[in-house]
């Protein structure tokens, strides 16, 4: 495979960061970030305040052009196929984007609408959803009666709705009480061994994060390591990831990649 070659479809990573760089006016946001996610499993992306986290999910939804680099989300470049790419990207933002005053259901068939999926098939997936995320006991009620860990389910569960190959959450657990965070992480895992899909989790809360999980470090727009949990400690001198994430922000020429001694 040469440079300029790429797989497409089941062979390809589920994501690709190639070369992304992005400026608001003269402050970079993003320099030369790049990683790939494989297919499946739990990933997590984590940074300080404003390492650039928002900012990288905003350009792989769309909602930012991106204008320097490359992202390939299942082998389709976002540049040149927007659409097939998108239709593959499930997306629970920082920012809470439900409507307050309408039900439950009426927001998960508002989504599905957009997405273009018929009445029938809408209410069928929204059914579905909604005992999946435990929720089908509120799916009457106003989106303002839901504490906030139930919000973020049906955030997830909207996000499901059009049957995406990867959800992206950015800083979902932001605002929940520590038991409520928990609970959203085993649930989000959990989704995720059971529906074989890939998932992309932002944070900056490590304890998030299991010794397995791959994981990518932002630091002031760099990828500082791209590695396992684990092995960030291990390449640190570190006991734990706090640790190991504590040196390698604060020291961020020390970069950790996969593969690594
Ligand atoms: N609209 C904007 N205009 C100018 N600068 C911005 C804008 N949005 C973000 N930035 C800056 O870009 C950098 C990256 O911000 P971004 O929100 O992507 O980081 P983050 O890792 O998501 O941070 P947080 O965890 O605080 O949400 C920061 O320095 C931020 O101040």
């Amino acid at each position: 495979m040469n440079s300029t070659t790429h797989l497409v479809g089941d062979a390809a990573p589920m994501l690709e960061i190639d070369g992304v760089s992005h400026r608001y006016g003269p402050h970079r946001a993003l320099e030369q970030v790049g990683f790939s996610l494989a297919r499946g499993g739990f990933h997590a992306l984590v940074g300080p305040n404003g390492a650039g986290k928002s900012t990288l999910i905003a350009l792989i939804t769309g909602l930012l052009r991106c204008r320097s680099g490359e992202i390939r989300v299942a082998g389709q470049a976002l540049s040149r196929h927007p659409r097939e790419a998108r239709r593959r990207l499930g997306v629970v933002f920082q920012q809470t984007t439900l409507d307050l005053d309408l039900s439950v259901r009426q927001n998960l068939l508002y989504h599905a609408s957009l997405h273009g999926l018929g009445r029938r098939q809408a209410r069928e997936r929204c059914d579905r959803e909604l005992v999946r995320q435990q929720l089908e006991a509120r799916a009457n009620d106003k989106v303002r009666q839901l504490n906030g860990g139930h919000r973020r389910r049906l955030e997830i569960a909207r996000a499901l709705l059009h049957e995406p190959e990867l959800l992206i959450l950015d800083e979902a657990s932001a605002g929940l009480d520590t038991a409520s965070r928990q609970a959203l992480n085993a649930h989000v895992r959990a989704l995720c061994r059971e529906r074989h899909m890939s998932v992309l989790w932002t944070t900056h809360l490590l304890d998030e994060i299991d010794d397995a999980d791959p994981v990518v470090v932002l630091c002031a727009g760099r990828v500082i390591a791209d590695s396992q949990a684990q092995a960030l400690c291990i390449h640190t001198g570190t006991r734990t990831l706090q640790d190991a994430f504590s040196r390698l922000t604060t020291k961020p020429d020390n970069v950790v990649m996969e593969g690594q001694p």
